[in-house]
C-alpha cells in the first residue's frame, strides 16, 4: 500500500504515540488536522500527528472517519504537546487531551435563519397575518419568534404565509462580533520607571523574537499597568496576548482594568467557564477574532492563531504547577511555548521566584524593575509578634498588640486585613474525655471543621460528614472540642472583639464563583467592609485603597514542612499579604504573629531586606544542590496495600540507574502516607543543573519492574510539593 494513504493519529488517551491510520479514497489531510478516528469499539477525535507511518499491512489498517471542521494544530501547537510529554513523562495522548479542551463544541457557528417579506399577498387574508405582514413590510429578516411576537401572532400564522410564498425564508447575517480591545485608547500616564519599563517590554513585543523579561516590581508598583502596555503593542500589531494568572480570583478585577484601558475586556479561559464559552474561546483565539485572552494555566493549550506575548503574572504562585495527571508548572511551561511560537515572555513579580530570579541574575532572562510603589506611597512597615513573649491568651488566636492594632486602624475609618492560610473553622477536632481525634477514614489527615457548612471535612479527599455531638470512641456526650484556629474562628473572634465592624470572610470555599468574589471584592474595595479574614487568596493581587494594616495570625504556617523552598514561600507570601496595606493614600504597616522571629524569612520581612533574603536562600540552596542550582525529580507509590507499595518501593530504588551526578533518596513514607484510601511511598532523585534528569527518570523507570495491579507509579518532574 502506498505510504501517502496513511498517516499517524494522535488520540487523547494515555497512549504515549501516534497511531496509524488508512485515509480513505478522496479524503486529504495534513498535519495538524482535526479528525475522527475509531478507537476500539467507540470513535474518538484525535489530530493527525508528524511521523512516517508505521508499516502496516493495508488491510489491517483502520481508516479515518472523518476530518472535523475545527481549526488545525499549528507546527507550534504540536511541538508544544511533543515537550511536555516529553519532559513530564507523561503519555502524549494525555496531554493532548488537554490540548483539546472546548473543541467537542466547535464547528462552525450554526447558521441561523429569519422570515422576510416577499411582497406577495397570501390568497386568503386574516387579522393575523395582516399583522404580521405589515410588520415584515420593512424588509428586514427577523428570527421567526421574534416576528411573532412583534406582531402578536402565533408561529403557525407565520408558516402558513411562507407556505403561501407571501413571506420567505433567509439565512440571517451572523450577530455582528462585540467590538475588541482598542490599543489606541490613551493609558495612564506613566512614572518615569513604570515609562522606561513599558518601553523596554513594547519593543520587546515589535521585535517578535523569543525573550523572557522578568518584570519586577514591588507590590503597587503598577506592574500590571507596565504590561498592558506590552499587551497594547501585540494588539497594534493586530496580534494576540495570553495574560495567564495563577487564580481566577484575580482574573475578574484584571478584566475590568483591561476594559478601562482597552475599551473591552478580553476572553477569560478557566475551569469554571462552561462549555459553549470554552468552544466560543477556542474558535476566536484559533480564527484570530479574539485578540486577548486573560487565562488560568490550561490557557497555555489554547490554539492562538497568531501569539505576539504571554505573560505570567504572579508568576512565584504555586498554583501554577498541575499536580495531578500531567504534572507541569504552567510558568515554566510558557517560556517553551513562547519559545516555541517564537513570542517573548513576561514574567511579573513582586516576589519572584528563586528559580527565575537566579534566571535574571545570570543573563538567560532580561529583567525590568519597578523599584516603588505609584505615587510615592511607602512600602508598610512590618514587624513581628513573639508568639512566645506576647501571645494571645489561651482560646484566642489574635495577640493583643494585634487587637490594638486593629482597633487603631477602625478608629482612624481604614480597612484591616486578618490573613490565616487555613480554610475552615479548626484544623483538628478532639475528644476531651479520651483524646480522641476526628480522623479521615480514607486519608492521613485530620478532619477539618467549617462550621458554615455544618461539617467535619477533609481536604485531601473530600470526604466529609456531620460534626460529632458524641465522641465516636468513649461516647462521651459534647465532649468534642476544636482546636486550632481556620478563618471561621478568626471570623468569630474579630466579630466578638469588634462587635461594630463588619466582617467578610474571603476562602475559596465559602465563596460561590467568580462573580460572586468579584462582587466582595467590590464591596471591600469601596470600603463597605472593615474587616477582612481571609486565605492565601487575599494575597494576590488585590488593590484595596482603604486598607492600611495587615495582620499574618500564623506567619509559621510554611516554616516546618519538609519543603526546601519553605523559606522562599514564607518569604513570598508575606511579602504578598503585607502588600496589600497602604496601597492608597494613608501609609500602612503589619504585624507578623511568629513563634520563630529569626527565622530568615521573618527577619527580611521585617527589615525589608529582600535583595539580603535572596541572598541567603541562594547560598543555601546551592550548598545543597537544591533548585535552581540541582534538579529534583519525585516518584510517589500508591496503592491500597502498604506492603505491596513499599515493596514497590524498594524495587524502584534498586533498579535506579548508578549515575555518578544522580542521588536518590528513598523510598520513604510520604508525609501524606495515604490519600483516598492509598498509601504513598516517595523516592526523589536529585541532580546538578546539566544533568538531563527527565532523561534519567525514563531510563529508570524503563528499568524498574512495572506497576502491577493497583499500584500507581507518578512521577513529577521539578516537583513543588513534597507531601
Ligand atoms: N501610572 C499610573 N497612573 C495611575 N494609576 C496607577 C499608575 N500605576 C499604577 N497605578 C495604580 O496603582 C495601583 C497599583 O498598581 P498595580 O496593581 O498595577 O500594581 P502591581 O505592581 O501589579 O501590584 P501587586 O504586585 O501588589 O499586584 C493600581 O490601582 C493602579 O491602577
Ligand atoms: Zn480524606
Amino acid at each position: 500500500m502506498p505510504a501517502a494513504r496513511a498517516v499517524q493519529v494522535l488520540l487523547p488517551v494515555a497512549l504515549d504515540r501516534a497511531l496509524t491510520y488508512a485515509v480513505p479514497e478522496g479524503m486529504v489531510v495534513e498535519p495538524g488536522d482535526v479528525v475522527v478516528a475509531p478507537l476500539g469499539s467507540r470513535s474518538s477525535i484525535g489530530v493527525v500527528w508528524d511521523g512516517a507511518p508505521e508499516a502496516v499491512e493495508g488491510a489491517r489498517l483502520k481508516a479515518i472517519e472523518a476530518v472535523v471542521a475545527a481549526a488545525p494544530f499549528p507546527d507550534a501547537m504540536r511541538r508544544f504537546v511533543d515537550w511536555i510529554a516529553d519532559y513530564t513523562l507523561s503519555p502524549k495522548g494525555q496531554v493532548l487531551r488537554m490540548a483539546l479542551r472546548g473543541l467537542a463544541e466547535e464547528g462552525e457557528a450554526k447558521p441561523k435563519f429569519g422570515l422576510r417579506a416577499t411582497g406577495a399577498r397570501p390568497a386568503r387574508m386574516t387579522p393575523a397575518r395582516e399583522r404580521a405582514l405589515a410588520v415584515a413590510a420593512d424588509g428586514t429578516a427577523r428570527a421567526k419568534p421574534r416576528l411573532a411576537e412583534a406582531a402578536g401572532v402565533s408561529p403557525s400564522v407565520l408558516d402558513g404565509l411562507v407556505a403561501e410564498g407571501a413571506l420567505e425564508i433567509v439565512e440571517l447575517e451572523p450577530p455582528a462580533p462585540p467590538p475588541g480591545p482598542d490599543p489606541s485608547r490613551p493609558g495612564p500616564t506613566l512614572t518615569p520607571h513604570q515609562q522606561h519599563a513599558a518601553e523596554a517590554l513594547r519593543r520587546t513585543v515589535a521585535d517578535r523574537a523569543f525573550r523572557v523579561v522578568l518584570l519586577d516590581g514591588v507590590t503597587g508598583s503598577g506592574k500590571t499597568e507596565v504590561y498592558c502596555e506590552a499587551a497594547a503593542e501585540a494588539l497594534r500589531q493586530g496580534r494576540q496576548a495570553l495574560v495567564m494568572a495563577p487564580e481566577i480570583a484575580l482574573t475578574v478585577p484584571f478584566l475590568d482594568r483591561f476594559a478601562r484601558r482597552f475599551g473591552a475586556r478580553p476572553a477569560v479561559w478557566h475551569a469554571s467557564v462552561g462549555e459553549s464559552g470554552r468552544a466560543a474561546v477556542r474558535r476566536g483565539v484559533a480564527d484570530g477574532s479574539i485578540k486577548a485572552v486573560v487565562a488560568a494555566r490550561s490557557g497555555l493549550f489554547l490554539p492562538f492563531r497568531d501569539l505576539a506575548l504571554i505573560v505570567v503574572d504572579e508568576e512565584h504562585d504555586g498554583a501554577y504547577k498541575q499536580e495531578d495527571g500531567v504534572a507541569y508548572n504552567a510558568r515554566d511551561m510558557a517560556v517553551v511555548r513562547g519559545r516555541l511560537e517564537g513570542a517573548p515572555v513576561v514574567l511579573a513579580s513582586a516576589t519572584p521566584s528563586l528559580e527565575t530570579r537566579i534566571n535574571a541574575d545570570r543573563g538567560r532572562y532580561a529583567r525590568l524593575v519597578l523599584p516603588s510603589r505609584f505615587g510615592e506611597r511607602a512600602m508598610p512597615e512590618i514587624a513581628a509578634v513573639d508568639m512566645r513573649r506576647e501571645g494571645p491568651p489561651r482560646g484566642q488566636w489574635l495577640a493583643p498588640r494585634l487587637v490594638s492594632a486593629v482597633t487603631e486602624t477602625l478608629a482612624a475609618g481604614e480597612q484591616a486585613l486578618l490573613f490565616l492560610n487555613r480554610r475552615g473553622y479548626a484544623p483538628l477536632t478532639l475528644c476531651r474525655r479520651c483524646g480522641h481525634r476526628m480522623k479521615c477514614p480514607n486519608c492521613s489527615a485530620w478532619l477539618v471543621e467549617h462550621r458554615f457548612r455544618a461539617s467535619l471535612v477533609c481536604h485531601h479527599c473530600g470526604h466529609s460528614g456531620p460534626s460529632p455531638r458524641a465522641c465516636p470512641s468513649c461516647a462521651a456526650e459534647d465532649s468534642m472540642v476544636a482546636l486550632g484556629p481556620g478563618v471561621e474562628r478568626i471570623r468569630d473572634e474579630a466579630a466578638e472583639r469588634f462587635p461594630e465592624a463588619r466582617v467578610s470572610i474571603l476562602s475559596s470555599d465559602l465563596i460561590g464563583g467568580g462573580e460572586r468574589l468579584a462582587a466582595e471584592l467590590d464591596a471591600i474595595e469601596r470600603g463597605e467592609v472593615d474587616i477582612v479574614v481571609g486565605t492565601q487568596m487575599v494575597t494576590k493581587g488585590h488593590h484595596f485603597p482603604k486598607l492600611t494594616f495587615v495582620g499574618a495570625v500564623d506567619a509559621d504556617f510554611a516554616l516546618g514542612a519538609a519543603d526546601p523552598r519553605a523559606g522562599e514561600r514564607t518569604f513570598q507570601t508575606l511579602q504578598q499579604v503585607t502588600g496589600r496595606a497602604g496601597r492608597g493614600d494613608r501609609p500602612g504597616r503589619a504585624l507578623l504573629q511568629t513563634f520563630d522571629p529569626d527565622h530568615p524569612a521573618i527577619r527580611a520581612l521585617v527589615a525589608g531586606d529582600r535583595e539580603g533574603f535572596y541572598a541567603v536562600e541562594a547560598k543555601a540552596r546551592e550548598a545543597a544542590l537544591m533548585p535552581p542550582f540541582g534538579r529534583l525529580a519525585a516518584v510517589i507509590v500508591s496503592g491500597p496495600d502498604r506492603a505491596a507499595v513499599e515493596a514497590h518501593g524498594r524495587a524502584l530504588a534498586r533498579a535506579a540507574p548508578k549515575v555518578e551526578q544522580v542521588r536518590v533518596l528513598g523510598p520513604a513514607e510520604a508525609p501524606l502516607a495515604m490519600v483516598r484510601g492509598r498509601h504513598r511511598m516517595r523516592l526523589l532523585a536529585q541532580s546538578p543543573r546539566a544533568v538531563d534528569l527527565p532523561g534519567y527518570m525514563r531510563d529508570w523507570l524503563a528499568a524498574a519492574p512495572p506497576a502491577r495491579g493497583a499500584l500507581r507509579v507518578a512521577v513529577d518532574i521539578d516537583p513543588q510539593s513534597f507531601l
